[in-house]
């Protein structure tokens, strides 16, 4: 049997598309370099808006066929990305989408927001204990701005790594297994800030004409909370072919993407993170530059 490869990143995620927007150029980089990336996806996406006017009729009050297409829009995603291990929480169409805050899909009969919490991390449990990644990656609290199932994902998340690695805890899922590191999704205030300044210059140039603004870019904190970063630069290609396979969701003109609101945004090539669980590698007052920072590897295979 091969031996598995001795980094293995795990990242957490509430919709296709989040992974690209969030982490795209970070996944395809540890993915080029031999690490092993695993994508868990909580939902299908069913209750997404479309961007294309040929494909309005999968949306979920026409066909509800929006959530199989998006399964094909993350699969083509990871492609680009170069990620062959993705997975949605449960099995495909477990738990479905709960639509943005304050709508009824969020109480509806088999909405990830209404889940029982450590039902759904037990199934993470089971991933975590089969992966056993040093590396975990998911969103803040709040979801990075506040939608249900991101913020679903990140209580599953979290409970699953507290579970993961309590050996009284469903023996049958696996051997225990404690996750060295975790990461949220974050961006520099003065990142988010320089952007969108530096947007304004290439908005004429874009399908656009009207802009997001700081306060819409999940997990914007000060620059003090930001412990990592991870220059994607080299992956730019990948990241903004794996947000364009999202096209349900995403318009990209690169260096700008726009959701279904048709708001423009910069592409973060440099993906930013949080360390909220383990140690820092990095020097005191300086950010870690690699997720594995200050692991010991030796022999990390299982
Ligand atoms: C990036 C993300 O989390 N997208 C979610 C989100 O989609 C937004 C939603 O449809 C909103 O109404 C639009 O204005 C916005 O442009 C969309 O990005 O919520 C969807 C429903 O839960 C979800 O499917 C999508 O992945
Ligand atoms: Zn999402």
């Amino acid at each position: 049997m091969t031996e598995p490869p001795a980094r293995r990143l795990l990242l957490v995620h509430a919709h296709p598309d989040d992974e690209s927007i969030n982490n795209g150029a970070t996944m395809a980089a540890y993915a080029a370099d031999g690490a092993a990336v695993t994508l868990v996806t909580c939902t299908l996406g069913e209750e997404g808006e479309v961007i294309p006017a040929e494909l309005a009729h999968l949306a979920a009050d026409r066909e509800d066929t929006l959530g199989a297409h998006r399964v094909g829009e993350l699969a083509a995603a990871m492609k680009e990305l170069g990620v062959a291990d993705h997975r949605f929480l449960g099995g495909t169409g477990r738990y479905r989408d709960s639509g943005m805050t304050g709508t009824e899909q969020n109480h509806r009969p088999g909405a990830f927001w209404a889940a029982d919490v450590d039902e759904a991390a037990a199934h993470l449990v089971e991933v975590i204990r089969e992966v056993r990644p040093q590396v975990l990656v998911t969103y803040d609290p709040d979801g990075g701005y506040g939608h249900p199932d991101h913020i679903q994902a990140h209580r599953v998340a979290m409970r699953a790594v507290d579970l993961a690695g309590e050996a009284a805890f469903r023996a049958d899922l696996g051997a225990p297994h404690t996750v060295a590191k975790v990461y949220w999704n974050r961006v520099p205030r003065s990142v988010a800030e320089e952007r969108f300044r530096d947007l304004a210059a290439a908005l004429p140039d874009s399908p656009w004409t009207a802009t997001a603004t700081v306060a819409d870019v999940p997990g914007v904190v000060d620059d003090a909370r930001v412990t990592t970063e991870i220059d994607g630069r080299a992956r730019a290609g990948a990241k903004a072919a794996a947000m364009r396979a999202h096209a349900t969701q995403i318009e990209v003109r690169e260096p700008l993407f726009a959701l279904s609101n048709g708001l423009a945004q910069p592409i973060l090539d440099i993906e930013y993170y949080e360390l909220v669980r383990g140690a820092s590698g990095a020097a005191p007052g300086a950010r870690e530059t690699d997720l594995f920072a200050g692991l010991d590897l030796e022999g990390a295979h299982r």
